[in-house]
């Protein structure tokens, strides 16, 4: 074992890194990146008392409006502020991939692996009152989370929470559904079926055995819906009905109806987080060896984020923003599945970032992607793409 900080590093991690070209120098940062939160711009004004409740002062982030970093031995949880919603944590480089998508009033956005919930949370905070964030995630107890955080911030009004496939998910946003619903009940085709409505914390009996039931028959193979574990009142889910909601449309019909931002922050080894690598250090290094470095799983993750890449496309409206993003800085998981995307979509076209020439971030491999990295940048390891949709 090396010690290449602060942080000491085992031999085959740093193999990994010579294999895919990373500066180990990223990881001399260690315990002295700073945390970050964000502080919700109708609370700024109470700044001062925050600090007095966190008990510190609070320094701002010049290149990232209403972000601002501590010390990370300064714990929050416990602040009113935190308790209240006020502030909330999230790495500024994540702030940097949520601007990237310049969310706009009235916006219909997707987030394709959104648990645990960090950049949702900010692009709901951003729409405010208007638009809709649809959050999908494979992983229903990670996702469950990031319904507590919506909740627990009170974000979750327009937010609605699927377990599903990203690389196949294909639910467009709401607004397609509501001519489906009036065409339909017009002929009243819908007497019987079960009509969604408001969310409460305890889902009535007869709901959960309905889910219960749907499982079963996932697991028996028949094809499954995507599980919606979370809706808010203003979603656009309560009052529809389960085939209104879960209506295919076809790829014309996205090209117009389709969201106007999507968010792939895709799955991948980590190996930019610089908390997540310490992780190892409790969990043994042959847990790293067995999930990050092993080569195999890695060939697999470049496979799934391609996947995620081209389905977040698909439901893509013309003219739209795509930000793909991952805590990776390997080449295979970034660049190399950027190229391949671009070379497989002529309507797609990488764009550049607006105002990131004042980010602490270098450029990647392919001009306009963005690289941020601890030791640079301060904050967790990020690789950002965006693409815009261009019509045929
Ligand atoms: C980097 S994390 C996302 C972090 C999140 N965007 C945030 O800001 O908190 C990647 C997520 O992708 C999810 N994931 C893995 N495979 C997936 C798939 N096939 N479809 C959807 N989500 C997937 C994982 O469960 C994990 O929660």
């Amino acid at each position: 074992m090396e010690a290449t900080s602060n942080l000491p590093l085992p031999d085959a991690f740093l193999e990994f890194l010579n294999e895919n070209g990373i500066d180990p120098s990223i990881y001399t940062a260690g315990d002295s990146t700073p945390r970050y939160i964000r502080l919700k711009p109708e609370y700024e004004e109470q700044l001062e008392e925050i600090e007095a409740d966190i008990k510190y002062k609070l320094e701002k982030v010049e290149w990232l409006p209403n972000f601002y970093s501590l010390p990370p031995h300064i714990q929050i949880a416990s602040s009113k502020a935190y308790q209240e919603g006020k502030i909330y944590g999230i790495d500024a480089a994540s702030g940097a991939a949520v601007s990237a998508l310049k969310i706009s009033p009235g916006d219909h956005v997707l987030d394709l692996c959104a648990a645990p919930g960090a950049k949702l949370c900010m692009v709901l905070e951003l729409l405010g009152n208007s638009g809709s964030v649809t959050g999908v995630d494979v992983a229903k107890h990670r996702l469950a989370a990031c319904r507590t955080l919506v909740q627990k911030y009170a974000l979750g009004e327009h937010c609605r929470l699927f377990v599903a496939d990203g690389a196949s998910f294909s639910l467009t946003p709401i607004r397609v559904h509501s001519n489906f619903k009036s065409v339909n009940r017009e002929f009243g085709e819908e007497k019987d079926e079960f009509v969604y409505k408001e969310w409460t914390s305890r889902r009535p009996w007869k709901e959960r055995k309905r889910v219960k039931t749907e499982n079963k028959k996932g697991i028996l193979g028949i094809i499954q819906d995507p599980e919606l574990i979370y809706y808010g009142r203003c979603s656009g889910v309560v009052g529809l009905s389960k085939t209104e909601l879960f209506q295919a449309v076809s790829s014309n019909e996205i090209l117009q109806y389709g969201y106007d931002k999507v968010l792939v922050d895709a799955e991948c080894t980590h190996d930019g987080s610089i908390k997540h690598i310490q992780k190892f250090e409790n969990w043994g290094w042959s847990t790293m060896e067995r999930r990050v470095l092993d080569a195999e799983r890695t060939d697999d993750l470049t496979v799934l984020q391609f996947r995620l890449l081209t389905n977040g496309f698909k439901l893509l409206k013309v003219g739209g923003y795509l930000v793909y993003s991952t805590c990776s800085l390997t080449y295979a998981q970034n660049e190399d599945v950027v190229e391949k995307f671009l070379s497989l979509n002529e309507c797609a076209e990488l764009l550049e970032i607006d105002g990131w020439e004042s980010w602490p971030c270098k450029s990647g491999r392919i001009p306009k992607t963005l690289r941020f990295d601890p030791l640079t940048s301060k904050t967790s390891g990020l690789f950002v793409a965006k693409f815009t949709k261009m019509a045929r």
